[in-house]
């Protein structure tokens, strides 16, 4: 069954077509699909295809088609009119824009807890334990304001914030563009722990970078010009890529991995 069904997703603005039938699905968490990948060029509409699945077009874009979160039509309900179990939690490019500035990021990661029900202590102690596992431990970043913090260091409270708020499906666009390579590295483990299990929520994952795809979903839909051109086993797309955009990013991905050699090189025999 699809957490996530996109069916015929048009996008349009000021009669530029911007994307023009994107059809891809995210499996219900514990089914192989759970976690799926949105790759693709630059502008060929991964970021788009995000937001109109979280109801947050940008303002002179016009959507049609069809997204339906665990069965209900949303394409036209924006996020606060949306029952809880059909609005997805997410973590975008753009931490400084999703958190509050003047309240601290603990009591930010907190307020999902808080609003499920869960008392004060416990919020803030099961907070405290989100922070940790996003590698920002310790009450001291708890109680500092977004300010305080770097802008990685932001981005990870904005996954802590995301994965205390239990919806039926997480949408990550970019969440490790900003991040140094180790700190990048936890981010993908933590969202492989934390979704597409069974009771966790599933995952629609959108990035450039095929490498981290292919690390983290099991599936990915490669996007060209506003079109799903594949949908495929992260493993096939890497083995065998039917689409010309799928084989593109492949070839790219393989000489950016060519091109680091002479890193090894510098630190190695000589
Ligand atoms: N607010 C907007 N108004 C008009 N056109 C837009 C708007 N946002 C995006 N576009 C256009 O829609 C197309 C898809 O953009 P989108 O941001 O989805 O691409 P993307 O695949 O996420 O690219 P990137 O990897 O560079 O973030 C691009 O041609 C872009 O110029």
């Amino acid at each position: 069954m699809e957490v996530l069904r996109v069916r015929g997703l048009t996008a349009s603005s000021d009669g530029r077509a911007l994307l023009r039938g994107v059809d891809l699905d995210v499996l219900a968490a514990g089914s192989p699909g759970a976690r799926t990948a949105v790759v693709g060029a630059s502008g060929s509409g991964k970021s788009l295809t995000a937001s109109a699945v979280l109801g947050r077009v940008p303002r002179g874009v016009r959507v049609r088609g069809s997204v339906r979160v665990c069965g209900q039509e949303v394409l036209a309900v924006p996020p606060q009119r949306r029952d809880g179990g059909s609005r997805p939690s997410s973590v975008g490019q753009d931490p400084s824009r999703a958190l509050h500035p003047l309240v601290a990021v603990g009591a930010q990661v907190a307020a999902p807890l808080r609003a499920l029900g869960r008392g004060r202590r416990a919020a803030h102690r099961e907070a405290l334990e989100l922070l940790a596992a996003v590698g920002l431990p310790g009450a001291r970043t708890a109680a500092a304001r977004p300010a305080e913090l770097s802008g990685g260091q932001r981005q990870r409270v904005c996954l802590a914030v995301a994965l205390a708020r239990p919806g039926p499906l997480l949408v990550a666009d970019e969440p490790t563009t900003a991040l140094d390579v180790v700190t990048q590295t936890g981010v993908v483990e933590l969202l492989r722990e934390r979704t597409g299990g069974p009771g966790q929520p599933a995952l629609l994952f959108i990035t450039h970078d095929l490498a981290v795809a292919a690390a983290l979903c099991d599936r990915v839909v490669v996007l060209q010009d506003g079109r799903a051109a594949e949908t495929t086993g992260a493993a096939q797309l890497l083995s065998g890529a039917s689409s010309a955009a799928g084989r593109g990013l492949v070839a790219a991905a393989r000489r950016a991995e060519r091109a680091l050699p002479p890193l090894a090189l510098a630190g190695g025999s000589r």
